[in-house]
């Protein structure tokens, strides 16, 4: 027994404090005091047989501090007292520490001497050290209590208390922190507003410490202690980088942050502000209004790279239905809103009444400071803020951002666009400014929401972290071979950047939350792509598939993150930069590499735009395999094209008839067009081409010298259904019983209309991706496939493009296409290319449109045209734009009607931009295909 008084007696003055004094830690207590030594104590002690076990196992349960008490005081025997006077409640002895006079006596015996009692009152102190632990807050200490702080150092000071980096004993805490250190914010003075600072402080953070918010200080606990006046405490996290304060005036400690981490700090800040102004907690469900009313550097702290709002002593959470108009407490400080004093009158100045948006212009204010420190530095703050000084009344000077409550000061404007003019390569600043604006407007009613800040602000960081990662993905690029899946990584990143922009620039923030961006994903993936690319300047072989698969799969991410909408923006750019590519070699590449990933339908259109450049170079192989030498065993037509059944052959094929001039059938000139026909047959055989939506397979050609006509021959892709020109079905009439014609029109129900006028305009939008214009849009080019046993709306189905082949000739006169140029294809063609205008992706829109308008009538153009005898080409233009166009309001609807005429008036339309559309085919895109889709119900994108 002695044996163990004597290590319980070293183990109390193992530990000190930073006041010098003694305590045990619970936890080394029960180290030492085990159950064994506990057991063994009880043996060797007076204690009667049935006795022991209940005592053992009730020390065990909570009596081991008494226990050891008791042993140094040599009064070990008297802790069955304890026990024998707990009245069968279930708290142990040492749960009922510390212990008073009287209770004590009752326990120990009414026997017990004087001194005993005395020496246990007294040392029962150093065995009950507070455990620290999170959310406990208002914990009551007495005066006597010895805190576990092992150290204890000032950090600062501020108007409502002192501030103190506190080292804790790791045994004495179970709280989350790094070298068991936190702050110890004391409060001065415990009398008046300080007291009630505090309560309203402990309050806020007791409530925001529910949100866990990563950019709001945590509070850890609270206590007060008497000594003997009351002492109010509160147990912070540390701030391990100083305050925002010390950073603008360059007096910051480590580091520091660089411009995109100040930015993102902003961002996080931003985030924090907006907690608290729409305080939302479903654990509690509970929505309180907020309101910081103390924003200012030296209340906003750097940790790591984050900022962190702290200082709650003046801010108020209330229900959203009380009135939360304040009055203004305190109009001290350089960020004070100009609607938190109502005059200023001879050095008096009265408190206005504020609410939120009063801590958006402080926000403002800071940023404003902040993007002065990443332009000019610490330097530069200083100027700014002696510049912005001005007298308000006589002998009153502030350096606030305006000069009473309805005047701003004049030289924030002036140095706002000082700042603008600088940095010019780099976007973000002046939405940075843009953004300073709209809070230091000084109708508050008008300053943007906190959410609305959060959103800009977050969108801003991201811009300028992702302008940042373009330049380095382009210095490590250089480097580098022309490894095309690293060129595509680099144009994946780099279209992802260009829609997450117009996102930005076209997001309404005025209604925000219609579409929401997870900025915090966004900023995590930035990040990683950070070290990936910073790890390809350190690595042997950068461009290798693990390097490549880790930055793929960010950009994959990246890109998912977007709204479908800007999904299809970073799709269409991702096209048009690969268009760019003019050397063969790379675009053949580049559409591999494409095909093997996620835009593999992207490296299908690349592949067959390589196609087409070759083509037109003449460099496309001339196959032998593509001449069809077999003659035609059967033949009939299918409007100006053919359908037919080869020599030797089971199933029928069409064939789109080329005619040429026969003054050009002499040798020289003859192979040179058996040439041309070769490089188209080669290039609509390809099997990229032929996957293109809405086109045809074409099995080769054939020479037909009698007909001075070259036959390309195309597959019928499902044999057993019937070919049908769009405009045969447009003459149609519905068959009466004995197959005889009646006069009834045959009309396909508006869902088939609706499907061939949406699947036209795909093909025609994917021909125009690669840059392939048709030239020969009309419904005689237009084949539907019938399905066998089917009849009349079933007919219209399946709708396929002829007519390619000969797109690829420039000149008009080296083929015509079909037996004759019939006068009424002419129909389909503007006047202005029929006046020999160059020909322009316009022109197809155009006739793109006509077609669409005999979908939308279900009439041919032919018999439209009988409406219209003797107009020009001009006048037929005008009477369709003018009179028939209107006419598909009440057969297809307002949308498809507006869709036409933009196809019929985008040439004569000056290219607009303004609406965020670049291109005419982004136009097109919008105008047409999706309204026409959107009808159908099918989504484009
Ligand atoms: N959690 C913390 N981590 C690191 N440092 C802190 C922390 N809390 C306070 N400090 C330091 O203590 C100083 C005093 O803080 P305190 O919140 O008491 O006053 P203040 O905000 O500077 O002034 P005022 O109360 O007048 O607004 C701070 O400026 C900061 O340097």
């Amino acid at each position: 027994m002695d044996e163990l008084q004597g290590r319980i007696d070293d183990l109390r003055f193992e530990y000190r404090n930073a006041a010098g004094e003694f305590f045990v830690p619970e936890a080394a207590l029960f180290e030492l005091l085990s159950e064994a030594e506990v057991r063994n104590l009880i043996n060797i002690g007076d204690w009667e047989h049935h006795e022991r076990e209940e005592l053992a196992q009730g020390i065990m349960r909570g009596a081991r501090k008494c226990l050891s008490i008791l042993l140094l005081i040599n009064a070990s025997h008297r802790i069955t007292g304890f026990f024998q006077h707990d009245s069968m409640q279930s708290s142990c002895p040492d749960d009922r520490l510390p212990y008073n006079e009287d209770s004590l006596r009752r326990a120990l015996g009414p026997d017990s001497p004087q001194r005993l009692i005395n020496r246990f009152l007294e040392m029962q102190w150093t065995f009950m050290t507070p455990m620290f632990k999170q959310h406990f807050i208002s914990r009551e200490f007495d005066r006597s209590m010895i805190l576990p702080f092992m150290s204890e150092r000032s950090v600062g000071s501020g108007s409502m208390g002192d501030a103190y980096l506190v080292k804790i004993h790791p045994q004495c805490h179970q709280l989350p922190i790094l070298n068991h250190e936190v702050v110890r914010k004391e409060l001065k003075q415990r009398e008046g507003e300080n007291v009630q600072s505090f309560m309203r402080e402990l309050k806020n953070l007791s409530l925001l410490a529910h949100l866990n918010h990563p950019n709001i200080v945590k509070l850890h606990c609270s206590y007060v202690q008497d000594l003997p006046i009351k002492c109010y405490n509160l147990v912070f996290d540390v701030a391990d980088g100083g305050t925002l304060a010390e950073l603008l005036d360059g007096r910051h400690k480590g580091l520091g942050l660089d411009r995109h981490k100040l930015l993102l700090g902003f961002a996080g800040l931003a985030s924090a502000i907006d907690a608290v102004h729409n305080f939302t907690s479903t654990k509690m469900d509970l929505q309180l209004t907020g309101c910081h009313h103390d924003l200012a550097p030296r209340n906003i702290f750097v940790h790591g790279d984050k900022l962190l709002l702290a200082d709650f002593g003046l801010s108020t959470l209330r229900n959203p239905q009380e009135d939360s108009l304040t009055m203004f407490k305190d109009v001290r400080g350089s960020y004070v809103a100009p609607e938190c004093q109502k005059s200023i009158d001879q050095k008096s100045i009265q408190t206005g009444r504020v609410s939120r948006p009063s801590d958006i212009w402080s926000f403002g204010c800071i940023l404003s400071e902040a993007l002065t420190y990443i332009l000019r530095g610490p330097p530069g703050v200083e100027e700014f803020r002696t510049k912005r000084l001005v007298e308000v009344v006589e002998g009153l000077e502030w350096r606030r951002f305006h000069v009473g409550p309805e005047k701003p000061n004049p030289f924030i404007e002036e140095w706002l666009y000082q700042l603008g003019s600088e940095e010019k390569g780099e976007n973000w600043v002046s939405r940075v400014i843009d953004l300073i604006r709209w809070t230091l407007i000084m109708d508050p009613g008008r300053r943007p929401t906190s959410s609305q800040i959060l959103f800009t602000m977050s969108g801003i960081a991201t811009l300028a972290l992702s302008a940042a990662l373009e330049k380095l993905w382009d210095s490590s690029h250089a480097t580098k071979t022309n490894n095309s899946h690293s060129v595509l990584e680099k144009f994946r990143f780099e279209s992802w950047v260009f829609a997450l922009t117009m996102f930005l620039d076209q997001h309404d923030t005025q209604t925000p939350g219609i579409l929401q961006l997870d900025f915090g994903l966004i900023t995590n993936v930035l990040r990683d792509i950070h070290l990936a690319l910073l790890d390809l300047h350190n690595d042997d072989d950068p461009f290798s598939g693990h390097q490549l698969r880790i930055l793929r799969s960010h950009n994959t991410t990246l890109i998912q993150a977007l709204p479908l909408r800007y999904g299809t923006v970073f799709r269409h750019h991702l096209v048009e930069q690969s268009m760019q590519i003019s050397s063969m070699e790379k675009l053949d590449s580049m559409s591999s590499a494409m095909r093997e990933g996620d835009e593999h339908d992207i490296g299908a259109l690349l592949a067959v735009r390589r196609l087409t450049v070759l083509a037109d170079e003449g460099k496309l192989t001339h196959r032998s395999d593509l001449i069809i030498n077999n003659t035609l065993a059967t033949q009939s037509k299918l409007g100006i094209h053919g359908l037919a059944r080869l020599d030797g052959e089971s199933e029928d094929v069409i064939i789109e008839w080329l005619k040429y001039d026969p003054s050009w059938a002499d040798d020289i000139i003859g192979h040179q067009l058996r040439n041309r026909l070769s490089t188209m047959a080669s290039l609509l055989n390809d099997e990229t081409t032929s996957a293109l939506p809405g086109t045809l397979h074409c099995r080769g050609f054939f020479h037909a010298p009698e007909l001075t006509s070259f036959g390309l021959v195309y597959r019928i892709p499902a044999h057993e259904n019937t070919p049908r020109t769009l405009y045969e079905l447009l003459e149609a009439r519905r068959p009466e019983p004995g197959d005889k014609k009646s006069s009834e029109r045959f009309r396909p129900p508006l869902e088939y209309r609706f499907h061939i006028a949406s699947k036209l305009c795909r093909c025609v939008y994917n021909l125009h991706e690669i840059r392939w214009l048709h030239r020969n849009i009309h419904s005689m080019n237009v084949i539907c496939f019938q399905p066998k046993g089917a009849r009349d709306a079933e007919a219209a189905q399946d709708p396929r493009l002829l007519g390619l082949g000969a797109s690829r000739e420039d000149s008009r006169n080296s083929f015509t296409q079909g037996y004759d140029d019939d006068a009424q294809l002419r129909n389909y063609h503007h006047p202005r290319y029929l006046a020999q205008e160059r020909y322009c992706a316009e022109f197809d829109y155009y006739s793109l449109g006509m077609v669409l308008l005999e979908v939308g009538l279900w009439a041919s153009l032919a018999k439209v045209a009988q409406n219209l005898p003797g107009a020009d080409d001009i006048q037929f233009r005008k009477a369709i734009v003018d009179k028939y166009v209107p006419r598909l309001d009440l057969t297809m609807g307002t949308a498809y009607m507006r869709a036409v005429q933009w196809c019929l008036t985008c040439y004569e339309e000056s290219p607009s931009v303004d609406d965020g559309q670049r291109t005419r085919s982004d136009q097109f895109k919008t105008m047409v295909m999706e309204r026409i889709a959107m009808i159908q119900g099918v989504d484009q994108a």
